[in-house]
């Protein structure tokens, strides 16, 4: 029997077929969208620290996708014979269908997002904490949208999985287009020429959804964006319009006022593993303090306890008189988090946040906090990437630049908080040596204004040439501190070894 040509394509012009799409095109959209909504709030629950979330998640997730969606659908529609006040809602089968997609979709989402949740990396939610950012608030601006763009290729793929499921609705009498089909041929026996027509109707319909998608994509996809460098003339301009960059009152050091920092009896351990052992320390106001010493001697650890990053086992840190971090405390309270806002913290790592181009990498924070409008944020953003050399990139993104200039975006950043105290923890280890300069004369800069700062660091030279202080920390102690001149001249072989003032 020859393939019937015209009546394949007369099959084109039936409103049916076209009203079948419709219903298509209304059921995989819904069911895609709820799914996806129902699929991150199970992925973020799975994620979650409370066993009575993430338990009654994870066995959520085991169990619809388990279960094959057609046994589902078919349970679904005849759900009222059990719960009769269902009746109202399932005896239509289009709902009854959303309801079975949805159930099913939402386990598998849960999965591509949480996918996406754990490729974004630890750094980025301790640069919004080290911002003063709650879980909410770093979860909404840097995680999920990082998140999303990353699972996005395998959602889109989602949406024409969830197209070609809905020729199953089919068996519960919903008009979709596989339905239409079924009808027209039970009549006329044409078999192949309406399935042919069927299949290139769902064709139609995952190519322009598939389309759109794509589209949506590559205008997410960061690394098609590529901002240029402004021009002089530009930056001219701006200039003319932004204010000093003095982001913060330069601390005095008169007698009588509270150290910066005051630590007592600080203790940490990883597990079995003591990594600081009762380190006592007073950083006053405008003092500049690097901390050096071996590899594994607990120097990134004790940076990282004076923001809260990390948290202690015993002792107190006092941050300008006033009770920061306690042992004990519940990690990132309330009196943590004031604290946090008048610290500034440079990671090794830099942390910019990928998807935000570097201004707004720079006023992020405080307009989170509410700290102005955003036009003013956006002028004090640009004094400050001008105060570190580069407001011709303002409107690039982080992977645009060399990690010596993101590293000069991150002080900007946590300089935008107008910080009372920054700690740099290895600025410059990421960096390859030509790159080091550039960061060292910015931190030069702050310490020549005052800043009162911490920094652990490798750069010896800088460290005795900055400081007022140097700390060599070794097996959790500080074993000595003292000022670079007592440390040039004085009686300590083992720094001066180590900082290379010796031979050893
Ligand atoms: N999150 C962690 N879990 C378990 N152990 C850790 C953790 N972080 C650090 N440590 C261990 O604590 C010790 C001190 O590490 P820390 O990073 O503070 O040393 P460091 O002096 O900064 O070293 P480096 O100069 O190599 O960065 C090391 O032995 C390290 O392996």
């Amino acid at each position: 029997m020859p393939f019937e040509w015209s009546y394949f394509f007369s099959l084109f012009s039936i409103p049916a077929f076209w009203a079948a799409c419709w219903t298509v095109v209304k059921l995989s959209s819904l069911a895609w969208l709820i799914g996806l909504l129902l699929g991150f709030a199970l992925a973020s629950a799975k994620q979650a620290s409370s066993r009575w979330l993430s338990a009654p998640a994870s066995l959520y997730v085991w169990f619809f996708r388990s279960v094959p969606l057609l046994v589902l659908l078919i349970f679904v529609y005849n759900l009222p014979q059990l719960v009769p006040a269902s009746g109202k809602l399932l005896s239509n089968p289009f709902y009854a269908g959303l309801i079975a997609l949805v159930l099913t979709e939402a386990a598998y989402m849960a999965e591509i997002h949480r996918g996406g949740l754990l490729s974004v990396a630890k750094g980025q939610r301790e640069a919004a904490r080290a911002l003063g950012i709650g879980r909410l608030g770093a979860q909404r601006l840097i995680v999920v949208p990082q998140a999303f763009r990353i699972a996005l290729p395998t959602l889109t793929n989602e949406y024409v999985t969830i197209v070609k499921l809905t020729s199953l609705v089919s068996v519960i009498s919903l008009s979709e287009l596989l339905l239409v089909g079924q009808r027209l041929y039970a009549q006329n026996f044409l078999v192949l020429e309406t399935l042919g027509a069927v299949a290139v109707y769902y064709v139609l319909i995952v190519s322009l959804f598939g389309w759109g998608l794509q589209y949506l994509e590559r205008h997410l996809d960061l690394a098609r964006r590529k901002p240029g460098t402004l021009g002089e003339e530009q930056l001219a301009g701006l200039r003319r319009d932004l204010p000093a960059a003095a982001s913060r009152e330069v601390q005095a050091r008169t007698p009588g006022t509270p150290a910066a920092l005051h630590l007592s009896n600080i203790h940490k351990h990883y597990g079995n593993h003591h990594v600081l052992k009762g380190i006592d320390l007073s950083v006053q106001p405008g003092e500049v303090l690097s901390i050096i010493g071996p590899s594994g001697s607990g120097k990134t650890s004790l940076i990282r306890t004076i923001n809260g990053l990390e948290s202690i086992d015993e002792g107190e840190i006092v941050l300008f008189g006033e009770s920061f971090i306690q042992a004990g405390d519940r990690p990132d309270n309330r009196r943590q988090r004031a604290g946090v806002r008048r610290i500034g913290m440079v990671f090794q790592n830099f942390n910019l946040f990928p998807h935000r181009t570097i201004a707004d990498n720079v006023m992020l924070a405080p307009l989170h906090h509410g700290l102005g409008t955003r036009v003013e944020l956006r002028r004090q953003a640009l004094a400050l990437l001008d105060k570190v050399g580069l407001l011709a990139h303002a409107d690039k993104y982080p992977h645009q630049l060399s990690g010596g200039q993101q590293q000069r975006v991150a002080i900007a950043r946590a300089l935008a908080m107008k910080p009372q105290v920054m700690l740099f923890d290895e600025p410059t280890s990421a960096l390859d040596p030509e790159l080091v300069g550039d960061v060292l004369a910015v931190i030069r800069d702050l310490a020549r204004e005052g800043m009162t700062m911490l920094i652990v660091t490798h750069e010896m030279d800088f460290a005795l040439s900055i400081s007022d202080r140097v700390l060599f920390m070794e097996d959790g102690h500080v074993q000595l501190d003292a000022s670079p001149a007592a440390i040039r001249t004085g009686d300590h072989p083992r720094v001066r070894r180590f900082i290379g003032l010796e031979n050893a």
